[in-house]
C-alpha cells in the first residue's frame, strides 16, 4: 500500500532524535499518522549496522555507501565565543527523569543517574580487551584514577571502562531506529518510514504555519537532473531532525533563514532567522597510533582483512553474538580530564583566559576525553605490518565556531560549509596537553613497543622528545625470514630499544620547538568525531537564536526542530546520548501541544532475526 498524501505528523530526519519523536508520537496514538522520511537506507535487520566491531565499513569513501553522507570544508573562518545560559525546562535537574526514561543501563553502578527499562542498552558491549585494563593501569600511574562510571554527570576526571550503546544479551548495537521505531512498526500501522528521500522544503501557508513538506529521492537520477519534489501534508506539526548539517539547509531552502542569504537565492523569506547555520561547533579530535607487543589481542588482522581472522570472528558471531569479540568496536576504555594548576601554567595565555572564564567554577566539565581503540583505527594498506593500538584525544569544549549554508534552492546542491576547526587559538593547548597523556599512558603499558612515527608530530630527530618507532626484537619476531628487519637509513625510521614498561616513571620532556612541532601535527590532522551540533540554536531570537525553549522556530507555527543543531553550546558526553535526550524532550513538548500522554515504557525493542548458527548473508551493499 502507498504511503497517505496527508498525516498528522512529519518528522523529517531518522537519527536518534527523529526516531525517539516519531516513535514515541505514533507509540502514544494509535491514531495518530506520523511518517518519518529519512534520507539514507532503511538499517532494518542490517548485520553491518548491528555488529558493533565492523562499524568503519560504513564510513568507506567508496562512493556506494549509503550509509553516510560526507560533508568536506569549502573554506576557512573565524568567529569568537558566545556561551548561553540554560533555558527554563533545559536543566540537568528537568532532563535527569528523560536521561533515565532512554536507558536500559546494564553496568553496575553505585550513582542513581541511570534507567533500566528504557529502549537503548547500554553496557561494556560482549568482550572488553586486555589493553583496556592496561590502560586503566597505566592513567591510573599517571594520576587519573579508576572511576566505575564517568558518565555519572559529576566525574570530570577519571577513567574507565568505556561503556557503550550495546546490547550485552545480544551483543547488538543497541541503535535509535531500531529501538524507537521499528519496535513501533512491529505492532502498529500508524507510522510511515520513507526512505531514502530528501526533505527539500517546508510548506508553509499564508500565516507562516507549516502545513507540510516536500521531499526528492536522496539520489537525482531523473532526466534533465530535473528537481522532482513529491509533496505530503502535515495536519498538525512538522518536525526537522535532519541533524547539525541537515536541518540548517532544509529552513534556508524553505525560507527560513538570513534575509539577505535568502535573497539572493530568490528563496522568499518566512522568517528572517541570521542564526540558522551559523555557530557549528563538534568535538575536535587527534589520534596518535603506537606499536604493540606481538602477543596482544587487537583488531587489526579482521581490520586489513585477513581472511582467516575475519572468518573467526564472523563465526563466533553467528553462534554467540553477545560475546563474540564483535559484540564490541574496540573502544574499551576512556578518561575525561582537567589540567592540575601546574599544567594550566604551560597551557598558554589563551587557553588560561577561556579555563578562567569557563572551566574553573565548574568541576563537572571535563576539557578532555582520550580513549583507546585496540587496534589502528588508520587505513591498513598504508601501514607497516604489526599489531597497533590508537590513543584519541578529544577536544569537548572547543572555543572555535563554523558555519553550513546553502548555496542554491536545489536540494542536490552541496553547501558551502566551514568547520571553523581550530580557528581560536585557545583549543591548541588543551590538544596539545593531552596528546602528551595519552603519550605517558601508552608508554606505561605492558603491550607498548614504540610510536608509529608517521602517525605523530614530527619532533627534531636531536630532540629527546623525538618519537620512536618499534625495537628491532619485535620487529624481528614479525618477519623471523626478513632481510632487511633492523636497517635504517636517515632518520625516518628510529627504532626503539626492547622496550620495559616498568621502568619508565619520568615524563618526557617537551621544549617550545617540540609545542610546535605538535601545534603543526594538530592543525594538520584534527579531525571531525561527528560530534556537531549548534546551527539552530535555543537561544532568544535577538542573540541569534532560531528556536525557542518549546522548540518552535521564530516566526512560524507548527514547526520544530528537535534534534543537536538546537544546542546553543557544546557538551561534555557523547552526542548520541544527547541527541536520544533532545528526541525525548521534543517527543514530550509535542505530545503537550497535542494534548498527547506518551506511553512509559515503550514498544519492546525487536532483536529478531536470533542467531541460528549459520552464517547470514553478508551483503556488501
Ligand atoms: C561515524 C560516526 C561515529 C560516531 N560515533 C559516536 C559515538 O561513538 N558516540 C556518540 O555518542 N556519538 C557518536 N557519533 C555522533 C552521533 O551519531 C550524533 O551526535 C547523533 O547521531 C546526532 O543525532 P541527530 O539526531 O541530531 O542527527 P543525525 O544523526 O545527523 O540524524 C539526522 C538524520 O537526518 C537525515 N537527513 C539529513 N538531511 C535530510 C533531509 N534533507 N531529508 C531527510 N533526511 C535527512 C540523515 O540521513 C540522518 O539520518 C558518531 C557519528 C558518526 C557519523
Amino acid at each position: 500500500m502507498g504511503h497517505p498524501e496527508e498525516v498528522d505528523v512529519i518528522v523529517c530526519g531518522g537519527g536518534p532524535a527523529g526516531s525517539v519523536v516519531a516513535g514515541r508520537l505514533a507509540y502514544a496514538d494509535p491514531t495518530l499518522k506520523v511518517m518519518l522520511i529519512e534520507g539514507g537506507a532503511n538499517n532494518r535487520d542490517d548485520p553491518w549496522v548491528y555488529r558493533p566491531g565492523i562499524y568503519v565499513r560504513n564510513m568507506q569513501r567508496d562512493g556506494v555507501n549509503d550509509k553516510a553522507t560526507f560533508y568536506l570544508d569549502t573554506m576557512k573562518s573565524s568567529h569568537l565565543r558566545g556561551r548561553q545560559s540554560i533555558m527554563e525546562g533545559w536543566t540537568a535537574n528537568d532532563l535527569l527523569p528523560l536521561m533515565k526514561r532512554l536507558e536500559n543501563y546494564q553496568k553496575p553502578t553505585n550513582n542513581d543517574t541511570h534507567g533500566y527499562d528504557g529502549p537503548i542498552a547500554i553496557s561494556n558491549g560482549g568482550q572488553i580487551m586486555p589493553v583496556a585494563q592496561d590502560f586503566l593501569r597505566a592513567s591510573h600511574a599517571i594520576g587519573i584514577p579508576f572511576s566505575d562510571d564517568i558518565q555519572d554527570l559529576k566525574t570530570a576526571h577519571g577513567a574507565e571502562i568505556w561503556a557503550k550503546y550495546i546490547n550485552r544479551h545480544t551483543g547488538r548495537r543497541s541503535d535509535a531506529a531500531t529501538a524507537y521505531v521499528h519496535s513501533v512498526m512491529d505492532i502498529q500501522s500508524n507510522l510511515y518510514l520513507r526512505c531514502n528521500a530528501r526533505v527539500s522544503r517546508v510548506l508553509f501557508d499564508a500565516n507562516n504555519t507549516a502545513v507540510g513538506v516536500a521531499y526528492v529521492p536522496s539520489r537525482n537520477r531523473a532526466s534533465n537532473a530535473n528537481v522532482v519534489e513529491t509533496i505530503v501534508k502535515a495536519r498538525k506539526m512538522v518536525v526537522l531532525s535532519s541533524g547539525t548539517l541537515g536541518t540548517p539547509q532544509i529552513l534556508e531552502r524553505s525560507g527560513v533563514g538570513n534575509a539577505e542569504l535568502l535573497n539572493k537565492l530568490n528563496i522568499p523569506v518566512v522568517s528572517d532567522l541570521p542564526g540558522v547555520g551559523e555557530e557549528y561547533q563538534d568535538h575536535y579530535t587527534t589520534l596518535s597510533v603506537y606499536r604493540v607487543s606481538n602477543e596482544t589481542q587487537t583488531l587489526d588482522d579482521f581490520l586489513r582483512g585477513d581472511k582467516d581472522t575475519q572468518k573467526e570472528l564472523f563465526a563466533e558471531w553467528e553462534t554467540s553474538p553477545e560475546k563474540a569479540r564483535l559484540s564490541s568496536n574496540a573502544i574499551d576504555a576512556g578518561f575525561k580530564i582537567r589540567p592540575t594548576e601546574e599544567e594550566l601554567k604551560e597551557m598558554g595565555p589563551e587557553f588560561n583566559e577561556l579555563w578562567n572564564r569557563y572551566f574553573k567554577d565548574k568541576p563537572d566539565k571535563p576539557v578532555m576525553f582520550g580513549s583507546i581503540v585496540g587496534g589502528a583505527y588508520a587505513d591498513h594498506t598504508l601501514l607497516p605490518p604489526g599489531k597497533y593500538l590508537t590513543m584519541f584525544q578529544y577536544l569537548e569544549y572547543p572555543a572555535s565556531r563554523g558555519k553550513i549554508h546553502i548555496k542554491s534552492a536545489n536540494p542536490y546542491v552541496e553547501p558551502f560549509f566551514d568547520s571553523g576547526f581550530m580557528n581560536n587559538k585557545a583549543d591548541f593547548a588543551p590538544i596539545r596537553w593531552s596528546y602528551k597523556k595519552t603519550r605517558e599512558v601508552a608508554r606505561r603499558m605492558d603491550c607498548f613497543r614504540g610510536e608509529l612515527t608517521s602517525h605523530h608530530p614530527h619532533f627534531h630527530p636531536d630532540s629527546p622528545a623525538a618519537c620512536r618507532d618499534i625495537d628491532i626484537k619485535t620487529a624481528r619476531e614479525i618477519y623471523p625470514n626478513g632481510l632487511t628487519v633492523g636497517i635504517h637509513m636517515g632518520t625516518w625510521h628510529r627504532p626503539g630499544e626492547p622496550y620495559d614498561a616498568s621502568k619508565v616513571h619520568e615524563d618526557i620532556k617537551y621544549t617550545k620547538e617540540d609545542d610546535a612541532a605538535i601545534d603543526d601535527w594538530i592543525a594538520d590532522h584534527v579531525e571531525t568525531t561527528w560530534h556537531s551540533l549548534g546551527t539552530c540554536a535555543m537561544k532568544p531570537r535577538e542573540q541569534g537564536g532560531v528556536v525557542d525553549k518549546r522548540l518552535n522556530v521564530y516566526g512560524t507555527q507548527n514547526l520544530k526542530c528537535v534534534d543537536l543543531s538546537i544546542c546553543p553550546d557544546n557538551l561534555g558526553t557523547n552526542t548520541y546520548s544527547s541527541a536520544l535526550l533532545v528526541g525525548e524532550k521534543g517527543a514530550d513538548l509535542i505530545a503537550e501541544d497535542l494534548g498527547l500522554k506518551l506511553r512509559l515504557p515503550h514498544a519492546p525493542v525487536p532483536h529478531a532475526p536470533m542467531p541460528t548458527g549459520k552464517p547470514a548473508t553478508q551483503l556488501v551493499r
